[in-house]
């Protein structure tokens, strides 16, 4: 079954025929240990990229119709005296098993590409444990990364990325070769110890949005309790209507447009933060505080959830006219109304009012998707980063500011309005203003030609203190006065 006449790489041989001492990447033979999933579409991808394969397994005959003609299945000893790269694709918990293999293995290289089920669940990593199972043995981790599934597909959807640690270079560069030949990115780990790290990776759901879908639960679960007070419980319990039925679409309607006006605002808030921290230090080379740090780095992951509850909220807005609960209603109006022999109901300041906030929401939702767009790498790749900075920073702000305006006008004078007030509790919008005005006049307040002097030289490089004219001194007190403004407010 194994050679024949199908033993045909997909992919041609490079070219090295030159160089006689070079063995080409493409061309060697690779070993691999194991017959599983992991070790099948290793076998098949190595086969495309043009290597030749030895499969060892203790049960050759019956695994080797799984395999590609071109690979060779045969035992393990067999396998591992045909080449010098062996593929361990088999479990931590086996990996004692193959002791019987130590002699013929010595001087190899050893691939571990294998997982935990739990993050550290053993002392030391599962490569460091291979390497004392075989002292004479060079082992190189790498490949856990990648699914069994990115490995048949081919590197062209999924992670390119193949993560390689070991304590010799010369291995390493070897597997980095092998892994560049199959169309994957090596990245250099560095040695050893890194391995435990790159075994805990595949284990971690979603690193970088954990705290901000965190964050956007909490404020959802704030909101939806908030407004169904108001919707619901203050009309039930103080006028005992059943206004139960708004729960599906109008509370959560009321929810998601404020949890994604709320989140907006903090993508642009820790900027702010940071500028008044810069001018409060007088340079930018102090390190800013952890918190700070952390909350500037997951800015695009709060920034695409907030997009995403804005569509979610712009489709439920769309949605409103067709239910049912508002045709009764509409009929229930007209009925009174010809009841009452009124003709018309028409208020110019109501119909300017919604139109203006429905066009200004559109245009809010369209930059925010110019946002999510250039977000994708393939799209970020091909701005440079005055066109990216550009569109994530000011067309950004610019949303920001629209989205107010939509706010704005959508709430119009009924902050003011007793009946608004349930349970003393004011209208949602009002609370979702706080955060979004304090980030936009901090910012109008930066862009005043006094402050944005000093930020722009600070950013630059300048220190304080180093030079001492007196404007700077100047500046100094206004901007110091302004940034205690600044940060007074936004803890308000
Ligand atoms: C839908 C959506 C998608 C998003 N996608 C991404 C994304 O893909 N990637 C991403 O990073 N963010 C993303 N974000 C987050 C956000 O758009 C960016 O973090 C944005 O750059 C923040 O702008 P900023 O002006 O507040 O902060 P910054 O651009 O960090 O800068 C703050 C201020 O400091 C100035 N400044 C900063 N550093 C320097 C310097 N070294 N020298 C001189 N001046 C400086 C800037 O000019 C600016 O005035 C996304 C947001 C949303 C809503
Ligand atoms: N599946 C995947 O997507 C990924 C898997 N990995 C890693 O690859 C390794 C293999 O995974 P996978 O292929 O899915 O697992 P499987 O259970 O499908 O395969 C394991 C293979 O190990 C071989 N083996 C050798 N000695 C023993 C033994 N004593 N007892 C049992 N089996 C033995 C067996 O082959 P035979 O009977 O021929 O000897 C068996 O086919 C694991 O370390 C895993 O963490 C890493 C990334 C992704
Ligand atoms: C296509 C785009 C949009 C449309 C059609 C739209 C439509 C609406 C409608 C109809 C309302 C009133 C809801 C009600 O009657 O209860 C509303 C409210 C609101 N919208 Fe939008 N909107 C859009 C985009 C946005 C965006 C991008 C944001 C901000 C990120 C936003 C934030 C809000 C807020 C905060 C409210 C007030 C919610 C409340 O307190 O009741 N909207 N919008
Ligand atoms: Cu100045
Ligand atoms: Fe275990």
């Amino acid at each position: 079954m194994s050679g024949g006449d199908m033993a045909k790489p997909l992919l041609g041989h490079r070219s090295t025929e030159g160089d006689p001492s070079v063995v080409p990447a493409a061309g060697r033979t690779i070993g691999v240990l194991g017959s599983g999933d992991f070790a099948r579409s290793l076998a098949i991808r190595l086969v495309c990229s043009g290597f030749k394969v030895v499969v060892g397994s203790r049960n050759p005959k019956r695994k080797a119709c799984l395999f590609p003609p071109a690979a060779e299945v045969t035992f393990q000893a067999e396998a591992v005296k045909k080449t010098d790269v062996i593929f361990v694709a088999v479990f931590r918990e086996h990996y004692s098993t193959l002791c019987d293999l130590a002699d013929v293995l010595a001087g190899k290289i050893l691939v571990d590409v294998s997982n935990n089920t739990e993050i550290n669940h053993h002392k030391e990593s599962n490569a460091e444990y291979l390497a004392s199972l075989f002292p004479a043995c060079t082992v190189v981790k790498g490949f856990n990364v990648v699914s069994a599934w990115t490995l048949q597909s081919g590197a062209r959807d999924g992670n390119k990325q193949v993560l390689i640690c070991s304590n010799s270079q010369e291995a390493k560069r070897t597997v980095a070769e092998i892994a560049q030949v199959m169309g994957f990115t090596p990245v250099d780990m560095g040695c050893m110890s890194s391995a435990r790290e790159i075994e805990n990776i595949p284990l971690r759901l979603l690193p970088a949005w954990k705290i901000p879908i965190f964050l956007a639960l909490g404020l959802f679960l704030c909101f939806f309790t908030y407004n169904l007070v108001r919707q619901v419980i203050h009309p039930y319990i103080r006028e005992q209507k059943n206004k139960f039925y708004k729960i599906p679409v109008e509370v959560v309607n009321t929810t998601l447009p404020c949890v994604a006006y709320v989140m907006l605002s903090l993508v642009y808030l820790p900027g702010v933060l940071a500028a008044c921290l810069q001018l409060y230090y007088g340079t930018k080379y102090r390190r800013f505080p952890d918190w700070l740090d952390q909350w500037l780095q997951h800015r695009k992951q709060i920034g695409l959830l907030s997009f995403f509850c804005a569509a979610l909220h712009a489709v439920y807005s769309l949605c409103l006219p067709m239910r049912r609960s508002h045709r009764y209603q509409l009929i229930e109006t007209a009925v009174k109304q010809a009841m009452e022999k009124k003709m018309t109901i028409w208020v110019e300041e109501e119909v300017w009012r919604m139109e203006i906030y429905i066009s200004v929401g559109i245009i809010a939702l369209g930059l925010l998707s110019l946002l999510a767009i250039t977000s994708l790498p393939s799209i970020a790749n091909s701005l440079n980063w005055r066109e990216f900075s550009f569109i994530q920073s000011t067309l950004g702000f610019i949303a920001l500011v629209i989205s107010t305006l939509h706010t704005l006008t959508y709430g119009w004078s009924r902050a003011f309005d007793e009946n608004q007030y349930k349970f003393y509790l004011p209208p949602t919008y009002t609370l979702t203003l706080l955060v979004p005005c304090t980030v936009i006049l901090a910012k109008v307040a930066f862009s005043l030609p006094c402050i944005q002097h000093r930020l722009l030289r600070i950013r630059r490089g300048w220190e304080k203190g180093r030079s001492t004219d007196f404007l700077g001194f100047l500046t100094a007190k206004t901007s110091c006065f302004l940034s205690v403004w600044i940060n007074l407010s936004t803890e308000l």
